[in-house]
């Protein structure tokens, strides 16, 4: 399998059809990196403008380079989604700059693992605050600025929280409340046209991976032996997921939530069988673009 080439002559590898979102603007929090960024290539190649948002403009600004390579159109919103004010000010950006927005994916995300008792109340909120309150501003806003005049998608993006989420207890309890926002905004959006998913990944070497320090990485390349699938998912798989959920393909699909995980979940602890001996992939996809994160933990069969 070869690398999606997203800085050099290759545009990004897809499945689906060309011009699926052709015209439409999709807000990608998050953007500068891993999923987010992966993300961004994959809707850029499908015809969509894309509107950067995180906190650090350089990673955006890079990424923003990497698309116009292919005539992607981007725009960068350095913003803190944990900020009120800033994620008011910048879908307004986004709408002054593009004339419209058709989608949001709420990305931005992420946390440190602790054990529940180590945690401190400011380590809780700045973990809840990234991870429930910004997800609930950027969508909140996003629909009041414009999806509820011309409908549209929202995808959230959360994690493997089933049964709980140990050494990222407040992650998975901020996560939790993601899924079930997303429930709630299905129902009380969809009159207005607009559809609300969640995907949750797995464990995905991406970029996010390298936040962790090595002890941390050790214990992922252990569990790794636990996934069904036998490896880890690639950004791309993730972003397939999202560009279908905001696709006309999920035209009926709202108030869901799609695992990407490999079966982690139902690796349950009364079934001694063994994961797949070899890594399990989908000849379709790109592999993930941080190449860094793939060679370390072996999304291939090395
Ligand atoms: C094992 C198997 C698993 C197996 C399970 C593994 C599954 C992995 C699946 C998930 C993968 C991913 O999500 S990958 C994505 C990873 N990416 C990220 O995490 C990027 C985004 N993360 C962040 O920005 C930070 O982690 C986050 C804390 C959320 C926000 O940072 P801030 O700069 O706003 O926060 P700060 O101001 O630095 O700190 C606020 C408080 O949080 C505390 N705090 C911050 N980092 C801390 C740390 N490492 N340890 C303790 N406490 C910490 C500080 O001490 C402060 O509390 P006081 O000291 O009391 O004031
Ligand atoms: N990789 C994995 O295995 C899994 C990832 N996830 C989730 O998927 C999402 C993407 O993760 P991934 O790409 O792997 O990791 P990254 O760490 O590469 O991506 C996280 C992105 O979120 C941005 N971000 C974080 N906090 C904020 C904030 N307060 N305001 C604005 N932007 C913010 C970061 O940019 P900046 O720092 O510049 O703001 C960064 O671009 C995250 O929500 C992550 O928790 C869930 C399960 C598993």
């Amino acid at each position: 399998m070869s690398s999606p080439n997203t800085t050099g002559a290759g545009r990004y590898t897809t499945v689906f059809r060309d011009g699926l979102f052709d015209g439409q603007v999709i807000v990608v929090t998050g953007g500068g990196s891993g999923i987010g960024r992966c993300t961004a290539h994959e809707l850029c190649r499908l015809g969509a403008s894309v509107a950067l948002i995180g906190r650090r403009v350089e990673r955006l600004e890079a990424v923003r380079g990497e698309l116009a390579v292919h005539g992607g159109e981007a725009s960068v919103h350095a913003c803190d989604i944990r900020d009120e004010d800033a994620v008011r000010a910048s879908v307004a950006a986004v709408r002054a700059e593009h004339g419209r927005i058709d989608g949001l994916v709420n990305n931005a995300g992420g946390q440190f693992p602790a054990p529940l008792e180590k945690i401190s109340a400011n380590g809780w909120d700045a973990v809840v605050r990234t991870n429930l309150t910004g997800g609930f501003l950027m969508a909140r806003e996003v629909y009041s600025q414009q999806l509820h005049a011309t409908g549209g998608s929202i995808v959230n993006i959360i994690a493997d929280i089933w049964g709980g989420m140990p050494t990222m207890g407040h992650s998975g309890a901020a996560r939790a409340g993601m899924l079930n926002l997303t429930e709630t905004a299905a129902c009380e959006w969809a009159a207005a046209g607009v559809r609300v998913n969640a995907v949750a990944p797995g464990w995905i070497a991406s970029s996010g991976f390298d936040t962790y320090d090595e002890a941390m990485q050790a214990e992922l390349r252990r569990l790794k032996d636990k996934v069904p699938l036998g490896r880890y998912g690639t950004e791309a798989e993730v972003s397939a997921a999202i560009v279908f959920l905001l696709s006309p393909a999920a035209a009926f699909i709202s108030g869901s939530c799609v695992r990407v995980d490999g079966a982690v979940p139902n690796n349950r602890h009364t079934w001694n069988g063994p994961v797949s001996t070899r890594s399990v992939p989908f000849d379709g996809f790109p592999l993930a673009t941080m190449p860094t994160a793939l060679r370390e933990y072996g999304s291939d069969d090395s």
